[in-house]
């Protein structure tokens, strides 16, 4: 079977999308998707996104992580969706969708994607680093030198170590003023370090808050594949309006020959 497909980016964060309206993709195919994200047999990507109608929303979001498994919320994945929503013309300037963890608000300025994550109550502090769930769980722990830091070595550590088989993602920082921080980033579902992570640098964004390391409601965060900024605000504790902004941006579009 021919597949068309679009590849996007945000922050060097990589995606295969697919528009699934008619129902065209076999979902439960998990070597299809793993094959598909390869880098060297297939388009190559850190995931893979299906957009598919909603009866509530503008279109629901379906996330695959690259070793083929459905997955929690993905940020950057989110934004580029909306990008391509965009493109398509299921949507004008601002949009409603579902996805795994809920209704996300968005908009679209030319590149840039402002997506509204999920409210945020719970953040547990330890000895080291703090654990979240901003859609996806993430580990955040400040590191000394990030730029010299083994990200893949130290992340595949924690990922298992720390949170066993169904796993964690582990975000690496460093501030670098008031309200800026460095952040790099091992997925889990990618078994490596991607370019961005959008859930990730929410999380460090309310992490490095709730722990006084900023007292901005406006941080910004440099990855390797580029800038986001995160804002938010809290009330009794708890953390809500979290906005994600940044760019997400088509790379190309093609067809792949694959066995369904
Ligand atoms: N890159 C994503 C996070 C994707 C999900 C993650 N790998 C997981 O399985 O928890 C993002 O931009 O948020």
């Amino acid at each position: 079977m021919e597949l068309q497909f679009f590849k996007y980016q945000g922050t060097g964060n990589d995606f295969v999308i697919i528009d699934n309206r008619q129902d065209i993709f076999p979902k439960n195919n998990t070597k299809l998707v793993a094959e598909l994200c390869d880098r060297r047999f297939g388009i190559g990507a850190d995931g893979l996104i299906l957009l598919e109608n909603d009866n509530v929303s503008d279109f629901k979001m379906v996330y695959y992580n690259a070793d083929g498994a459905e997955s929690t919320m993905c940020g950057n994945g989110g934004r580029c969706l909306v990008a391509f929503a965009h493109y398509l013309g299921v949507i004008e300037r601002k949009t409603t969708f579902n996805a795994v963890d809920g209704l996300h608000e968005a908009t679209v300025e030319g590149d840039i994607v402002n997506l509204k994550m999920i409210d945020v109550d719970k953040i547990h502090e330890k000895q080291n680093h703090s654990f979240l769930d901003t859609g996806s769980p993430h580990h955040v722990q400040l590191v000394k030198e990030l730029e010299k830091f083994d990200v893949q070595k130290e992340g595949k550590k924690l990922r298992y170590g720390i949170y066993g088989e169904s796993g964690s993602n582990i975000n690496f920082v460093e501030q670098t003023s008031d309200n800026a921080f460095d952040v790099r980033t091992y997925e889990r579902g990618v078994e490596g370090e991607t370019f961005s992570c959008g859930t990730g640098v929410t999380a460090v964004a309310l992490a490095m808050h709730e722990s006084g390391k900023t007292a901005a409601n406006e941080v910004h965060i440099h990855t390797i594949g580029g800038d986001l900024t995160i804002s938010f605000e809290k009330k009794d504790g708890k953390y809500s309006n979290i906005f994600l902004k940044g760019p997400a941006i088509q790379v190309f579009k093609g067809t792949i020959e694959c066995s369904i």
